[in-house]
Order: structure tokens, then C-alpha cells, then sequence
């Protein structure tokens, strides 16, 4: 069953001062029930506007293109997140059918609240919980799911690392259930230990009826977790492929997602050359046609997002077939 189809998204910021910045471009993909996708790519390439665009938190000077229907539950009907109304998407999409766990937690957390009263008011709203006792106990226990300590529920945010934040806004993001979660950077400022367990909370937690969308830089976590891997670069889709093979073998087909992996310090630490192109000034082809070694006169016109890649010379033969799957997890390959 497929959650989340997302067709042609496009957001735009209106400038006052330049070119619009053109954040995310004609994205499309499906999330089916039970699957885990990892959304990648250098910093500034969109991936938490797209995460935004879908939630309805843009900001004003936003313009958006597209759709992203998110399936109702039993006989309700679906949803396009993307023209979807303001109070609809309060009342009935965020928290209940679509959670997020935002990138800057501490800036999600109202600076004068406990991470207890947070997380009861959500557990109240979200689950119907009632009674101080059955409050406490499913607060606590919304805590114990991603190791948040329960010595430190009557914290306030600014009294949290930023570990503790991100669990804590893990926590929140979990207790409605909602069948598609998506998960900014849950795991920035954890150490090894706690990125795996949080993953593999987020991946359990997933389970067979609901979908996750994970941004991330850490590629090993999604190793760890992610059925699929999306590649993104300056606001596109440019690769989308099964985890197993993107990460083993054959390996990436997109010359940047290729990149990406060889920047690992795991494999050859070697960084991609060059810097993206301003979303304000993209040019009209293949954005990473400057940085790409096998550019040529075709990739003066974009390439389309087919089969899985936007590319018009993949590697046809993988530059390295011979390497094993999950080569990204193995300490020194
Ligand atoms: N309100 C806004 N007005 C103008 N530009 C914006 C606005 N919000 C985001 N952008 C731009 O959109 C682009 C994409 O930003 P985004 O935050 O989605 O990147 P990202 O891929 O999540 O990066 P990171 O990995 O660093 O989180 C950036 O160039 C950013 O400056
Ligand atoms: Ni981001």
C-alpha cells in the first residue's frame, strides 16, 4: 500500500532582491507502508524544505507546485499535503497522520515548558490518554522508547544537549502514530551508540503499517536502516535505488551519488570536487555538469529522472563491482 506519492513537487522562495531561490524541482516518489527511504545529499540541496513543503510549514514567500497525497486511514479519503488548507493541516495531518522530527528540535520546543509538559500535552491531545496517572506513565514511557532519561523529563529545552534535544523531539514525533513519519536529522548529535539505537527505534517503529522519511548525512545510519536511498542535488532527485545495491553492489549509478559514497572516510575519503550550484542561478542542464568528470555537450539539457536515475552517462560499469554490501559499515574498508 503505498502512504505518500508525491508527483512534480516544486517550491520556490520569492526574493525581494534576486532570482528566486528554486529549493526543490519536479521531485517525485512513492512511500509504501513499512518502508524506510533516506533522503541524501550535501547541505543546501533542499531535502528540508521538501520535508517542510510536505508538513505545510513553508514559509510566506514559498511557492509551491505539485502534489503529495498522503492515503487516508480505512475508508478516509487521501490528502494532498500540498494544497491542503492551513487548519486541515493542523488539526488532522500533523502529529496524527504525519509526525516529523524536525531538524532544529530546540526550535520546535516552547523555551518556557518542561519536556514533560511537552510530551504530556501531545500524548493527551494525540492519544486521548486521560487521568494523571495513565499521563505520567505514557509520558514516561514516550521518553524510555528513545532512551530519553526520566531524570531529566522536568528539563527545559535550553537545559538539554543537543543529543537530549533530539531524543526529545523524537519522542514528541512518535507518540500520534502517524503512518508516515518524517525524521530531519534525527540523529545529529548523537554519538554511534545512540544513532543506532535511535534508527533502529525509528525503523521499529515503522514496522510494516507506516513509512519513514529519513534526511540524513550519516549514509552509514542509512545503510543501517533505509529499504531505499534518494539522491537529491541542487533540488532534483538524481538517483533513487535500492539500498542494498547503492551501498554494495553495483553500487550508485549517478556520478555524484558515486561522489558522495567516495567522499566516506570508510572508502576513499577523496571529497567532490567543487561546490553546488546557487539555487538562485541554476543553470538550465544538468546541475552538476560543472563538477561532473564525464560531462559533455548532452548534459547541456537536463536529464530526466528515469528508471531511478537523471543522467545522461551513468556508469555503466561500476567503478568498483567488487566490493561488498554494506562496505560502508566496515570499519577501515
Ligand atoms: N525562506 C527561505 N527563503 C529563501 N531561501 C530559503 C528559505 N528557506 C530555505 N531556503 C534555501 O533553500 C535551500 C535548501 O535548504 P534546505 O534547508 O532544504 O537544505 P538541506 O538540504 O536541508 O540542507 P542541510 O543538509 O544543511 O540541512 C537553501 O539554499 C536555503 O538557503
Ligand atoms: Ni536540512
Amino acid at each position: 500500500m503505498t502512504v505518500l506519492s508525491v508527483r512534480g513537487l516544486t517550491v520556490r522562495f520569492r526574493m525581494r532582491e534576486s532570482a528566486p531561490v528554486r529549493a526543490v524541482t519536479d521531485v517525485s516518489f512513492d512511500l509504501a507502508a513499512g518502508e524506510c527511504l533516506a533522503l541524501v545529499g550535501e547541505s543546501g540541496c533542499g531535502k528540508s524544505v521538501l520535508a517542510s513543503a510536505l508538513l505545510g510549514l513553508l514559509p510566506g514567500n514559498a511557492e509551491t507546485a505539485g502534489s503529495a497525497l498522503l492515503a487516508g486511514a480505512g475508508d478516509e479519503a487521501a490528502t494532498d499535503l500540498i494544497a491542503a488548507d492551513e487548519a486541515t493541516l493542523a488539526r488532522a495531518v500533523r502529529g496524527r497522520r504525519a509526525g516529523l522530527v524536525p531538524q532544529s528540535p530546540a526550535a520546535h520546543l516552547t523555551p518556557v515548558r518542561t519536556v514533560r509538559a511537552h510530551l504530556t500535552e501531545t500524548v493527551r491531545r494525540l492519544t486521548g490518554t486521560r487521568g494523571r496517572d495513565a499521563l505520567r506513565t505514557a509520558t514516561e514511557s514516550a521518553a524510555a522508547r528513545v532512551s530519553f532519561p526520566a531524570g531529566h523529563l522536568d528539563r527545559h529545552p535550553h537545559e538539554l544537549s543537543g543529543g537530549l534535544a533530539q531524543r526529545a523531539a523524537t519522542a514528541l514525533a512518535l507518540v500520534g502514530d502517524a503512518p508516515l513519519l518524517l525524521a530531519d536529522e534525527p540523529t545529529t548529535g548523537l554519538d554511534r551508540d545512540l544513532v543506532e539505537r535511535t534508527v533502529d527505534e525509528l525503523r521499529r517503529h515503522t514496522g510494516s503499517t507506516r513509512a519513514l522519511l529519513m534526511i540524513t548525512h550519516d549514509l552509514a545510519a542509512a545503510a543501517r536502516i533505509a529499504d531505499r536511498v534518494a539522491v537529491m542535488y541542487a533540488g532534483r532527485l538524481v538517483e533513487i535505488a535500492g539500498a542494498d545495491a547503492f551501498f554494495g553492489a553495483p553500487g550508485p549509478r549517478h556520478p555524484y551519488a558515486r561522489g558522495l559514497l567516495d567522499a566516506l572516510p570508510e572508502r576513499a575519503f577523496r571529497p567532490v570536487p567543487g561546490r553546488p550550484p546557487e539555487l538562485a542561478a541554476l543553470p538550465e542542464g544538468c546541475a552538476f555538469a560543472a563538477r561532473c568528470a564525464r560531462a559533455d555537450a548532452a548534459c547541456a539539457a537536463q536529464p530526466p529522472l528515469a528508471d531511478g536515475l537523471a543522467c545522461h552517462h551513468p556508469d555503466a560499469a561500476p567503478a568498483d563491482a567488487t566490493r561488498p554490501p554494506q562496505a560502508v559499515e566496515a570499519p577501515g574498508a
